[in-house]
């Protein structure tokens, strides 16, 4: 297990310098061995904020009794499997030790704690022991009077926090080794390959033209430095591929930092975006950082680009010309280094033209552009989306299922306004809804895609009234059997007789147009 590099979690990061802030106090990492790993490198230890507890870490003796302290909470955990809260242990010092157990892969990996903290304000004799206890280690009477001069106190509450924080800590740890486990069994980060195609990039699955040029464009896009701009509807999965971008480049291991630019008004996304000095205005009674801040070396994913006002239009374009900015109220500007990738449903190049968006940053942002689609013009993915959500979603325990192709054949002929969202929602609420029913029935979609999708109105059969003929009947002729595919659950046979061609005439089209991919099996080949 790799410790060291779970100290450099952006989340263990932000933990550790809320508990300095907090409670000046330090945060451990034990392994498995109920050693410190902080404590095994000789006299190099790090500076911890209490000052008993780092005179007692630099004498031998005090070290001693420190692991000793350690060693006692690494039994109990290390003796009962089912203790998976976090627990206190009192130190040689009579100072408390919390500690949270780590588990991965459900096998007990060690545990963080924080050490160093009274339950209570100490009485004066309690100081005097604690002083004759540190003076038994070496220091002089002085250096004793110093360290129990400010000595951190949680009650119940700040215990409590502190604990769930460490609880905190501990299962992010544990999920980003799941996910860690999870990508090595996938293979190699980027594109997964399946009969001759790439059908996923990261979490994001399409088997249509448009996603395999996407997921092309993403690889080349992914290992630069480039500002790019996502172009889509919303629902489209605009996030997902800023995530798969970020998470794919040179800065995986930084922050990646999401702010939507319609959430909030003018001055409040200001003060979110490059935070704000202490007295800048009513209600400022600290100075805060900004997102720009907190996502340095990282990635910014900024969605809804396009309704930022013309004057945070221009303090973006600095951040992305010069790499700095002013907070709200201050007047030395700070430099961070932050990749941007801005999203928007809306047409930015009409925008500029109507003097709504700023050219200049406009050109800025648009260096690399990727359009997401809308689900309804990409059917193709429709299948495999499906099957993707039934299984990202089933209960553990359940059986995995799938939908009857009547089912199957509404989903294909609604329109998806909401896009893959909306298909995702809708994945969830059958799987809910269908309880343990091995094919969930067309008579459970929401009674709005039901409704939307009356017989006789196939809303993939859009007429045409203009464009080349043979194009047309093409396209018409692609999607008839597309549709009739996924309603019959791809019985050739039927869906032939239906349509009043050969069965063999039918598998030519079929190969023909390329709609042989994500189907069931067809039963009567099988057989
Ligand atoms: N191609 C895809 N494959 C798998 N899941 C997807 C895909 N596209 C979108 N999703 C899922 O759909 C949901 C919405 O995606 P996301 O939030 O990325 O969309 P968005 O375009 O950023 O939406 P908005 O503009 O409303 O914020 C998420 O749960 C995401 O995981």
């Amino acid at each position: 297990m790799d410790l060291e590099r779970h100290q450099n979690l952006h989340t263990i990061i932000m933990l550790r310098e809320i508990i300095r802030k907090w409670w000046r106090a330090e945060l451990h990492f034990a392994d498995r061995n109920g050693l410190v790993m902080d404590w095994q490198r000789g006299g190099d230890i790090p500076p911890t904020p209490n000052e008993c507890c780092r005179l007692s870490l630099s004498s031998r003796e005090g070290l001693r009794r420190c692991n000793q302290s350690v060693r006692q909470l690494h039994e109990q955990f290390r003796a009962n499997r089912r203790l998976r809260r976090a627990t206190v242990q009192p130190c040689h010092l009579q100072f408390s030790l919390v500690g949270a157990p780590l588990y991965i892969q459900d096998e007990y990996e060690g545990f963080l704690f924080v050490e160093g903290f009274l339950r209570e304000p100490p009485s004066g004799r309690e100081l005097e022991v604690l002083k004759a206890r540190l003076r038994e280690l070496g220091p002089g009477v002085s250096d004793a009077e110093r360290a129990v001069a400010r000595l951190p106190v949680l009650g119940d509450e700040g215990l409590e926090k502190l604990a769930d924080l460490l609880e905190y800590g501990a299962s992010e740890i544990t999920a980003f080794e799941a996910e860690k486990a999870r990508r090595e069994e996938r293979g190699p980060p980027g594109l997964a390959q399946g009969n001759g195609e790439h059908y996923r990039f990261e979490d994001i699955i399409g088997r249509s033209g448009p996603m395999q040029e996407i997921f092309k464009l993403l690889q080349k896009v992914s290992n630069s430095e480039a500002t790019v701009l996502i172009n889509g509807e919303s629902g489209t999965g605009k996030e997902l591929v800023a995530r798969a971008i970020h998470s794919n480049g040179p800065r995986q291991h930084g922050p990646f930092v999401v702010q939507n630019c319609s959430a909030f008004n003018d001055n409040l996304l200001e003060s979110a975006l490059f935070g704000h000095m202490r007295g800048s205005f009513t209600g400022a009674m600290k100075d805060k950082k900004g997102l720009f801040e907190v996502a340095d070396t990282g990635t910014f994913f900024l969605d809804e680009v396009g309704d930022m006002s013309p004057a945070l239009q221009v303090k973006l374009l600095r951040v992305l010309q010069e790499g700095t900015f002013l907070p709200v109220g201050g007047t030395e500007p700070r430099e961070v280094d932050v990749r941007v990738i801005a999203a928007t449903h809306k047409d930015l190049g009409e925008m500029v033209k109507r003097g709504e968006f700023r050219e200049d940053l406009y050109y800025r942002i648009n260096v690399i552009r990727v359009h997401l689609p809308p689900l309804r013009d990409r059917r193709d993915d429709l299948p495999l989306l499906v099957d993707h959500f039934l299984r990202k979603h089933h209960r553990e325990g359940q059986r995995a299922r799938g939908l009857s192709s009547e089912a199957m054949a509404l989903l294909a002929s609604y329109a998806w306004p909401g896009n893959v969202r909306e298909l995702e929602n809708e994945m969830e609420r059958l799987l809910v809804l269908g309880g343990d029913l091995d094919l969930l029935p067309a008579e459970l979609i929401s009674s709005r895609i039901r409704d939307a999708v009356t017989p006789g109105n196939l809303s993939m059969l859009t007429a045409r009234a203009a464009g080349k003929l043979h194009e047309a009947v093409e396209t018409l002729e692609r999607d008839m059997i597309h549709q009739g595919l996924l309603r019959t659950g791809n019985n050739k046979s039927r869906l032939a007789r239906e349509l009043g061609i050969s069965r063999s005439n039918l598998i030519l089209k079929i190969a023909k147009y390329g709609l042989d991919k994500g189907l069931p099996p067809d039963a009567e080949a099988d057989a």
